[in-house]
């Protein structure tokens, strides 16, 4: 079982002097159904920073343009943690436009600060944004979220203050349906347990005492078709899996089509007839504790649960009665709750188990591309622009 800390986050508040003007969209060329987004609306990307040296895997990447001729006197407050040197190139580039300053400095600095800021830039969960921070940013515009889920944050509240959030669904998509993979693979075919026994040199093991599954040809049941679970679903394909999926709201006929998905209408008929069952919906008040006994119960025995949402998604009470009972054969977790779970929590007990730290978008590439999308979204809300990326209140 492998546990740890959840990756380094990135949190900023943006302050603005005057109104912003930036002529701004932010992009990774790579995010393209975003680019294409943003090109039906005219996005003008004529600027460009390079996200390190060629030799080390460095890019170039393309930037909204910015009326550098104009005068920029925004202060931007970028606490960035592990990330920092992934994200430099992208610091040095906006400390060329604005003033950076860390959420600790905004904190000691509050009374003189607060009025200048009009936006919050946050990776994960930080910073806490309750009534208090609200309270005291009256200019506050927009909260960029960088990650695609909002579930840490009052939408309601967030809207009764005016102020407008965003998320970055394009950047996590990859990532998180690369994680749901290594998941379901390293489940299947017990990898965990394989590590650890070539790492104790057990010379009593033999392959043939202790068999996995294959995911080849295999029926993966994909609960949320959306932008990551349609890339799990891409990947599935070439696995040759037969790919069932089931949406709480929408069918995708198209994704479908691409993918050779089945539909189920009814959530039972995905558990029952799925091998893999993986979680990849919003976490909602609908979607809370979606898996249930229940549904556990309508697993086959046979099958692993997934889960690259968010933890209370699975009441997991259940799941820890479900795999001690053997109801289903095993679960592989990048998310739980709380995160990380306490030591003595009952599934770190389990053998037939795997938890990762939430470890879906903790690669260098999602997380510079989570944070152009963030900063797109941001400029865009401040330049009065499209937003590209908006969560609504429900
Ligand atoms: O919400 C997301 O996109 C991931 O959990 C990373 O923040």
């Amino acid at each position: 079982m492998f546990r740890g800390r959840a990756f380094g986050l990135l949190k900023s508040l943006h302050l603005m002097d005057g109104q912003p003007n930036l002529a701004c969209k932010f992009i990774h060329p790579a995010i393209t159904s975003h680019v294409h987004h943003c090109q039906k609306r005219n996005v003008d990307y004529t600027q460009s920073y390079k996200t390190g040296p060629s030799s080390a895997g460095g890019q170039t990447r393309n930037v909204p343009k910015i009326m550098a001729e104009q005068e920029l006197p925004g202060v931007l407050i970028l606490d960035i943690g592990g990330t920092h040197g992934v994200l430099e190139n992208l610091v040095a580039f906006l400390k060329k436009h604005f003033r950076l300053i860390t959420m600790k400095e905004f904190l000691e600095n509050k009374k003189e600060m607060s009025k200048k800021i009009q936006s919050v830039f946050m990776f994960e969960c930080r910073p806490t944004i309750d009534r208090e921070l609200l309270e005291s940013l009256p200019n506050l515009k927009v909260i960029a979220n960088s990650g695609v889920g909002v579930d840490h944050l009052d939408l309601k509240m967030i809207s009764n203050f005016g102020v407008k959030v965003t998320n970055t669904p394009h950047a996590v998509a990859d990532s998180t349906a690369d994680i749901g993979m290594a998941l379901m693979l390293a489940s299947a075919r017990r990898l965990v347990e394989g590590c650890q026994i070539s790492i104790s040199r057990d010379t009593k093991y033999f392959a043939v005492d202790w068999l996995g599954v294959e995911v080849t040809r295999a029926t993966l049941g994909i609960i949320g078709m959306g932008n990551i679970g349609y890339k799990v679903a891409q990947r599935a394909k070439a696995f040759e899996m037969k790919i069932l999926y089931h949406n709480r709201n929408q069918r995708k006929k198209e994704e479908e089509q691409a993918v050779g998905a089945h539909y189920c209408e009814k959530i039972e008929d995905l558990l029952q007839q799925s091998d893999f069952v993986m979680l990849v919906v919003n976490l909602t008040p609908e979607t809370c504790k979606l898996i249930g006994k229940r549904e556990l119960g309508l697993m086959k025995p046979t099958a692993t649960l997934i889960n690259i949402s968010r933890g209370a998604v699975i009441d997991q009470d259940a799941l820890v009665e479900a795999l001690q009972k053997k109801v289903i054969m095993a679960a592989a977790l990048d998310v739980t709750y709380p995160e990380p779970l306490p030591r003595d929590h009952p599934l770190l007990k389990l053998d037939n188990i795997i938890i990762t730290p939430h470890i879906g978008t903790a690669t260098v590439q999602a997380i510079r591309m989570m944070a152009e999308e963030a900063i797109t979204n941001m400029l865009a809300v401040l330049n009065g622009q499209p937003i590209p990326s908006e969560v609504f209140p429900r």
